[in-house]
């Protein structure tokens, strides 16, 4: 087994299948003929506050009760800031943040790129160097950037950094995300919380909001 291929043993080999191998070979670095489309018209000003997608988002809802609440504000470009506050609940050594839930902020933080393009788009990979630990009680200060689009397919780059927006670099993250239709969540979704959702007027103007042909 060649130790360096991140795929499991079991779907390794020539029998696995196409797409596991072409997962496993696609890189999260946009192709030569990636393009960098403009800001879609609808797109959050810059300096704007995003407002969460989803109340119940782990992320970035206001109503999840153990969630980041991170908030996201629109930057000039195909870029957003963020900002997410390390609390006691996110230990995963003592006084130090779980990197799961760093990566978590980072996933967050490259989907509100969503907002610019004005289009509904899931991680589909998600790659992150963990460069410095960050203690609880930190403010993780996350800039994102689209990268290149290709397709349906957008790649993108984040970096967080504690000790204030300029401070050391804490935590890199490279991400490839796949843009859906509004189905994707309709038919994957717990039932009840799609009727709940969809019955929620703000909600549903918020999801028209992602609504493209991709
Ligand atoms: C009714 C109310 C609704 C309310 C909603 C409000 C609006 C919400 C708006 C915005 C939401 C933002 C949410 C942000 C939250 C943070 C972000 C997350 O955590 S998202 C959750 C984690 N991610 C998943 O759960 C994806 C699970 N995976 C999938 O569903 C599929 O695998 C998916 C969609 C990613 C791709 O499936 P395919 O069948 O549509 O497309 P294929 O053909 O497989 O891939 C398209 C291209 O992408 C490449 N690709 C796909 N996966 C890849 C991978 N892992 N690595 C590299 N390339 C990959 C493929 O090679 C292909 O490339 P080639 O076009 O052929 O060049």
């Amino acid at each position: 087994m060649n130790r360096s291929d991140p795929t499991p043993p079991a779907a390794q080999g020539p029998d696995r299948p196409a797409a596991v191998r072409a997962v496993a070979l696609a890189p999260t670095t946009p192709p030569a003929d990636a393009v960098l489309p403009p800001r879609a018209p609808e797109a959050p000003a810059p300096g704007a506050l995003l407002g969460s997608h989803y109340d119940h988002c782990f992320g970035c809802g206001p109503q999840h009760p153990q969630g980041l609440r991170l908030t996201v504000v629109a930057g000039e470009g195909l870029d957003v800031t963020a900002e997410f506050t390390v609390r006691p609940g996110h230990q995963g050594g003592p006084g130090l943040a779980h990197g799961g839930l760093l990566v978590t902020a980072m996933d967050e933080t490259l989907g509100s790129l969503n907002w610019l393009l004005h289009s509904a788009a899931v991680t589909g990979r998600l790659e992150t160097d963990f460069v410095r630990p960050v203690p609880v009680d930190s403010v993780l200060h996350i800039h994102a950037w689209i990268t290149g689009v290709h397709g349906r397919k957008i790649y993108s780059a984040a970096e967080g950094r504690i000790g204030g927006p300029d401070g050391p670099v804490a935590i890199r993250a490279q991400g490839l995300f796949v843009q859906v239709k509004l189905e994707h969540f309709t038919t994957h979704g717990r039932p009840e919380d799609i009727k709940k959702a969809l019955d929620d007027p703000d909600q549903f103007k918020r999801a028209r909001a992602f609504e493209v042909n991709p």
